[in-house]
């Protein structure tokens, strides 16, 4: 199987072309493929396919096999992927995801790519769209969360994905990696969730870690970001853009306003290969 390996910000990829490869068992193949000692290695697997609605479809595994809704960073690199290798000759792209049509712009600058702005749509509020379990009527804002003695005030938004977001003084005294997990499996979300520890530094500036659904400590997560800049405007930590500065690099966001959120940052091709399946 042909592939090409890709990042953003240190999210990264395996993409493939599902209209020329052939892949039988999707789940199967991504815990494969994106076994960092046993495959290629990779945050995710993101497979293109034809789309009556949109230029492609774009669906995405996670590392555990697990199919996502949506994945911000990738698909900036999705975007940069298609123009480059002439799959399309226009610099604004309609992605078809489980979330909706995801639109990417590839910004260029005297002939430089400088920057892909991806428009992620409108995050969502209401509890029965994150998913959470429990009879909420109210966005959860700023809500007590207790996992294993410790209290947590999350904010829960979801970007076709789900994300709680949580804020804290210090992100360097977050235990992510034994946290995370809790939360991500806690039994208030039934489709799980990802989990992002931010740290405000000022009202344009946000420090964020974070435990991704189905794939762990990421250096960086698009969906995950653009639902921290949400949840700090809703807790009025931030002015509506915002840069999100992640392990990996840093996100410019912004909440439009006409209420869709848009991302901007960079992609990265770094091998191409065969895979034996
Ligand atoms: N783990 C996420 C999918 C990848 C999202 C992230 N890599 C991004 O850039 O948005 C989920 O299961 O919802």
């Amino acid at each position: 199987m042909q592939f090409t390996k890709w990042h953003g910000l240190g999210n990264d990829f395996v993409i493939v072309n599902g209209m020329k490869e052939h892949i039988a068992d999707y789940q199967k193949q991504a815990l494969a493929i994106c076994d960092r000692n046993f495959g290629i290695g990779a945050d995710g697997l993101v497979v293109l396919l034809p789309s009556a609605i949109a230029d492609f479809k774009m669906r995405i595994f996670n590392s555990d096999g697990s199919e996502a809704d949506m994945c911000g960073n990738a698909t900036r690199c999705v975007a940069r992927y298609l123009y480059e290798n002439g799959l399309i000759n226009k610099t604004v792209i309609t992605l078809d995801t489980l979330a909706g049509i995801i639109t990417p712009e590839l910004v260029f600058k005297d002939g430089v790519l400088q920057t892909v702005k991806v428009n992620m749509g409108e995050p969502r509020l209401r509890p029965v769209e994150i998913p959470v379990v429990g009879s909420y009527e109210e966005p959860i804002v700023n809500m007590p969360l207790t996992v294993e003695g410790e209290t947590f005030t999350i904010t829960c938004v979801s970007m076709g994905n789900p994300h709680c977001v949580i804020f804290v003084n210090d992100i360097s005294k977050i235990n992510i990696a034994h946290i995370g997990p809790k939360i991500e499996t806690h039994s208030l979300f039934p489709k799980k969730t990802n989990v992002e520890f931010i740290q405000v530094l000022n009202r344009q500036t946000i420090r964020m870690r974070v435990w991704e659904r189905g794939a762990g400590i990421t250096k960086a997560c698009g969906t995950g970001a653009s639902a921290a800049l949400v949840a700090s405007v809703l807790n009025k930590h931030t002015d509506r853009q915002a840069t999100v500065k992640l392990d990996g690099g840093d996100l410019l966001i912004e909440w439009a306003d006409n209420n869709h959120i848009y991302k901007s940052g960079p992609a990265v091709e770094v091998f191409r290969g065969e895979y034996l399946l």
